[in-house]
């Protein structure tokens, strides 16, 4: 019978050792030894296993959060769906771990293409989604396309001496400004994006048009952080 005065962190320690975590500093049972295993255990929970994005139940919230937040504020809020183009090919041919291995190498192409403040979270088995807050209509198109080319030029190592490349299909729509609407129904529309993306030919970018409005250098320089060429550092 386990005494209910005494906290079993057994599982959780055995849990963070397993998943490769560092377990918490200090003295174990102090308050800030314990509010560091809390900190690891929610990190662990929020992120996906297999490429360390956020997984759906992240993504599904801070999606949530951002459809409120461009009701109030009025910015404008972009949300992208990727899917990697007949990956089922790619499992077929080289085998399930080699498949693995290209999931893990999109997402970290995924993850270098963005802003620190976007959010990139895997959201099923060969499906990603990016919700980019503060993204001006204007540059939907450029953004998008950076991750999607900086996919298309990677060459993934799946074996000592084999290396495969493989496309990504992306469905964009903007967050309806001052406006109430729901996640479901903006996840919904840039799922369609990406069907159409899929259905025209695969490897391209399709996003729900929208009015496009002029954007100065000044801001442009914001949002890429660079050059208005449109390159990130
Ligand atoms: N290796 C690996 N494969 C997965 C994982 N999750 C899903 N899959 C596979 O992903 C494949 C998805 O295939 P489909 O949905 O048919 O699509 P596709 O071949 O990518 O074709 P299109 O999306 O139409 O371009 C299936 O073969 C799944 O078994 C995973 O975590 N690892």
């Amino acid at each position: 019978m386990p005494d209910p005065g005494v906290l079993n962190l057994d599982r959780a320690l055995q849990l963070l050792r397993q998943t490769g975590q560092e377990l918490p500093q200090g003295l174990p049972g102090s308050g800030a030894w314990l509010q560091s295993l809390v900190d690891k255990l929610c990190d662990l929970s929020s992120r996906d296993a297999l490429t360390g994005l956020a997984n759906r139940r992240t993504f599904e919230s801070a999606l949530n959060r951002e459809i409120d937040r461009v009701a109030r504020s009025g910015e404008p809020a972009l949300l992208l769906y990727l899917d990697i183009d007949h990956f089922k090919r790619v499992n077929d041919s080289h085998g399930h771990s080699c498949g693995d291995a290209v999931i893990k190498a999109v997402a970290q192409a995924i993850g270098e293409s963005v802003r620190p403040m976007d959010l990139a979270a895997r959201i099923g088995g060969e499906e990603f989604a990016i919700i980019l807050p503060n993204c001006p209509p204007a540059f939907g198109q450029t953004v998008a396309e950076r991750v999607r080319l900086r996919i298309e030029s990677r060459a993934i190592d799946v074996g000592p001496s084999q290396r495969l490349g493989v496309t990504v299909s992306i469905g964009g729509a903007f967050a309806p400004q001052w406006v109430r609407s729901s996640a479901s129904l903006w996840a919904e529309r840039a799922d369609l994006q990406l069907y159409r993306a899929k259905s025209e030919g695969r490897n391209r970018t399709c996003l729900e048009p929208t009015p496009v409005s002029l954007v100065s250098a000044e801001e442009k320089g914001l949002l890429f952080g660079s050059s208005p060429s449109g390159d990130i550092a």
